[in-house]
């Protein structure tokens, strides 16, 4: 929502490239970049993520990029994420782009009660695979679940475009909370379970993982 075009904000008084401290408070760090459509719900989703809160009232786009940092435990292990939070409007994506080979992990963004977020996707995808690191973890996420009744995009649409790109998927709601931390813990394993590979180790499947924690939505209910 904030931020200065072709700069990264310091909002956390902390510099994103700064070396890590001689005994950092954590074992691995990670970068993780939001990425959809302007208005599908990104600053809210980091937000929600990093603060427990949401922001509701007026929408303020977010201009070039922005950063949190939020340590997670897996597994025993601490993962620093550091999470970019970045413009969806086209505008910045000449911005945007130059932060794209740095990630280790993209949250794809639509928003169930717009379509044309949706359709989208297909141009991030593209978007992705021209930019970003080859092996780079994607999920995509279906945002706003908790406004049913606007709701154009069925849960079967998200479910088969993610499997037709072989990636995790899961509808979640800034608002409520609904997967949110879902999303970044899978991330947060799969970083964890890469950077300690061992080839003799069965493997951390990180859409096996979704799928069997994931809630929908109706189940639950804060919903
Ligand atoms: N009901 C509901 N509203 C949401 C949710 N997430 C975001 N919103 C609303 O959607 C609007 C846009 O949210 P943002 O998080 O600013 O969108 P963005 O994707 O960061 O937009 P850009 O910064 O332009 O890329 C705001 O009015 C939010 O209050 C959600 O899960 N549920």
């Amino acid at each position: 929502m904030t931020g200065t075009p072709g700069a990264a904000a310091t909002r956390d008084g902390e510099a994103p490239e700064r070396s890590p401290p001689s005994s950092p408070s954590y074992d691995l760090t990670g970068k993780v970049m939001l990425l959809g459509d302007s208005g599908v719900g990104k600053t809210c989703f980091l937000i929600q993520f990093k603060d427990g809160a949401f922001l509701s009232g007026t929408f303020i786009a977010t201009v070039g990029i922005d950063f949190r940092n939020k340590i997670v435990t897996v597994d025993g292990a601490k993962v620093k994420l550091q999470i970019w939070d970045t413009a969806g409007q086209e505008r910045f994506r000449s911005v945007t782009h130059a932060y794209y080979r740095d990630a280790q992990a993209l949250l794809l963004l639509y928003d169930i009660t717009n379509k044309s977020s949706f359709d989208n996707i297909r141009a991030w995808l593209t978007e992705i695979d021209e930019y970003a690191q080859r092996d780079v973890v994607i999920m995509l996420l279906g945002n706003k679940a908790d406004v049913s009744s606007e709701r154009v995009i069925r849960l079967e649409d998200g479910e088969m475009l993610a499997r037709e790109y072989g990636v995790p998927f899961m509808e979640t709601s800034a608002k409520t909370g609904m997967n949110v931390e879902l999303a970044f813990l899978a991330i947060a394993k799969e970083l964890k379970y890469r950077a300690g590979r061992q080839a003799e180790e069965p493997g951390f499947q990180i859409r096996d993982y979704v799928e069997s924690q994931k809630k929908r939505p109706g189940c639950c209910s804060f919903l």
